[in-house]
């Protein structure tokens, strides 16, 4: 996987030298049966307390050499395991921050949340294990295997020829268990997202009674979870058992011909002993190795989740042109846009749309519901690229601009404001961090919030719970349209973000808007009819198309639309004829 490389060049010295007390653990371990050995065999056969002193002495060396070796092995891995995940984590985290909104909606928000923590932690898992216990399992075994031989050859062909079957059922474990383990992570995104959506709409769900129903849908996708999840350590379950089988086969194989050695004198009793050791360090090796490659399994499904997101996060290449000349500034025109959403193709959402917006000039988009008046707004941020036609501001193509440098001209109100946690007074610094007090009363004001903030009981210094829990929408709109006035806009795009304010409010804010001088372009998503017939001009959108330009006098002879809901908002009709 390309995308680890980096961790790797980062981490692996530490890694090497873990691997190296590893070795040392490694041949401790390998030491103590052949030295067992000739306690037996010398020693004790012997009866020489100075031999047994000899090698006991050893062996307690030994022993104390891997203890500390396993100790520093222990702290290096841990150390590497854990900033190896810690930046993959940030990385993921940055990587996530560049996306396009169409690759977040391609993945999904559960998802993403899923591999940006479980899939990060079975990848370190892996990498932790191997540094703590897999790499030694080769060592134990390749070891034990040279010492069994060196002890006694004829015995060691028992090892060979049971070697190759274990391998076999190790090899089938991994083939068999591979998918189920895809399969899993899915499921756990599909939980994840069936709690994010009950977190998001917990009020909703108490309103409607759905409770019981939601408890059920999610048992469903827990279910599945713990079905898969079943399945896929069934195949591990089913194959540990026969690779148990076949050791122990191979030890009573070793104690019958060692039995028929002793018996014969070709064979001493402290040699068979060492060689059953042998063989059970072999053991332990495989069922290590068994281990390591469910691991492995684990990971390796988790590393293609991660490098999916790392292949999206490839930096769009920008086109530079010189700026526009000044009397562009704070212009907006779109010239034949198309665009259809990446999961609605041959449906177009935007069709034929060109318009122009002078500079200052206050412009209200109106339509029927689902007529694109959002959409528009997502393509002049650049959240979506138009399919054809362009887009224009300060008379230059929008995908001219680095898109941090278009964000910071121009501002959004959206429809449904989203605050974060922290002190209003934070939560307006957004748009402009760095904002002096007066600036940031400014804002407030202009966005008609001052008033409410200073009632509260410490004012700007209040704490905002998440997403706005503690404030009415109306506040929530009007601290989201200072956010966006602190930053001082050429284009100001509000999609219908007064909905919630009162009329009167809302019209007072209109007048703190035309106040602000013609610096600001302003694009005014609304429905209501008191709004749209201060706007200099009025566009129409229905199923995507333009229906009508024009002033309001100019549209209600010519958009039954506007027509309607000027005769809907106007209780003597006098709306109707201007
Ligand atoms: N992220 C998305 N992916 C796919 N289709 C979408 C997406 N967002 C909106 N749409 C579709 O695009 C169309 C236009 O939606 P849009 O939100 O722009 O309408 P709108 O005029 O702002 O509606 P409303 O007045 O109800 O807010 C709708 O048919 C909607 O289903």
């Amino acid at each position: 996987m390309h995308f680890l490389q980096p961790y790797w060049r980062k981490y692996r010295r530490l890694f090497f030298l873990a691997l190296l007390f590893l070795a040392l653990e490694a041949m401790a371990d390998l030491a103590q049966p052949a030295l067992m050995a000739q306690i037996i065999d010398r020693g004790v056969k012997e009866r020489s307390v100075s031999l047994l002193i000899h090698y006991g002495l050893w062996m307690l060396l030994i022993t104390l050499g891997g203890a500390l070796s396993a100790c520093m092995r222990n702290i290096l891995s841990v150390h590497v395991s854990q900033n190896f995940a810690k930046d993959l984590r940030e990385d993921l985290y940055r990587s996530i921050h560049h996306f396009p909104i169409a690759t977040i909606d391609h993945f999904g928000r559960a998802t993403l949340m899923t591999r940006l923590t479980n899939d990060v932690t079975r990848v370190q898992t892996f990498a932790n294990g191997t540094m703590r216990v897999m790499m030694k399992a080769p060592l134990i075994g390749i070891g034990s295997l040279i010492m069994a031989v060196r002890l006694n050859p004829r015995l060691s062909l028992i090892l060979l020829a049971i070697i190759p079957v274990i391998a076999c059922w190790i090899l089938l474990n991994v083939k068999l268990s591979a998918p189920f383990y895809m399969k899993v992570q899915q499921a756990l995104d599909q939980l994840n997202l069936r709690l994010q959506d009950y977190l998001r709409g917990v009020r909703v769900v108490k309103i409607f009674n759905r409770s019981r129903e939601e408890v059920k849908r999610f048992a469903v996708d827990s279910q599945n979870l713990g079905q898969l999840s079943v399945s896929a350590a069934r195949v591990g379950n089913f194959f540990g058992p026969l690779v148990t089988l076949s050791v122990n086969a191979g030890i009573l194989a070793i104690l019958w011909f060692g039995a028929i050695g002793v018996d014969d004198g070709t064979m001493q009793v402290g040699t068979v002993i060492a060689f059953t050791n042998y063989l059970m360090q072999i053991l332990f090796a495989i069922m290590i190795v068994n281990n390591a490659f469910n691991l492995f399994v684990r990971a390796k499904a988790s590393t293609e989740r991660i490098n999916a997101i790392m292949r999206c996060s490839q930096p769009k290449k920008l086109i530079h042109k010189p700026f526009a000349a000044m009397e562009d500034e704070g212009t907006l025109e779109f010239q034949d846009v198309f665009f259809h959403y990446p999961e609605t193709v041959n449906n177009w959402q935007l069709q034929d749309i060109s318009f122009r917006v002078e500079s200052g000039q206050m412009i209200g988009i109106s339509g029927s519901v689902a007529s694109g008046k959002t959409t528009l707004t997502r393509l002049i941020l650049r959240f979506y690229d138009v399919d054809s036609g362009s887009i224009l501001f300060d008379g230059r193509r929008i995908d001219s601009f680095s898109v941090d440098i278009l964000r910071q001209r121009i501002a959004i109100v959206p429809q449904a404001p989203r605050l974060f946690s922290g002190t209003i007074r934070e939560n307006i610094c957004w748009g402009k961090p760095g904002a002096s007090d007066a600036e940031v009363k400014r804002a407030a004001e202009l966005a008609e919030a001052d008033p409410f903030i200073r009632r509260t009981p410490l004012g700007y210094q209040s704490q905002i719970g998440q997403g706005g829990i503690n404030l009415s929408g109306g506040q929530k709109q009007r601290l989201s349209l200072a956010r966006a006035l602190i930053r001082n806009p050429e284009l100001l795009i509000l999609d219908e973000a007064t909905s919630a304010v009162d009329a009167l409010t809302d019209k007072k804010i209109r007048r703190n808007l035309k106040s602000m001088g013609k610096k600001v372009t302003i694009l005014m998503i609304t429905q209501r009819v008191a709004a749209l017939r201060e706007a200099d001009q009025i566009i129409i959108l229905d199923e995507g198309k333009i229906e009508a330009v024009g002033t309001h006098h100019q549209l209600i002879c010519s958009s039954p639309y506007y027509k309607t809901i000027c005769e809907a908002q106007s209780p003597v009709g006098g709306e109707c004829h201007g």
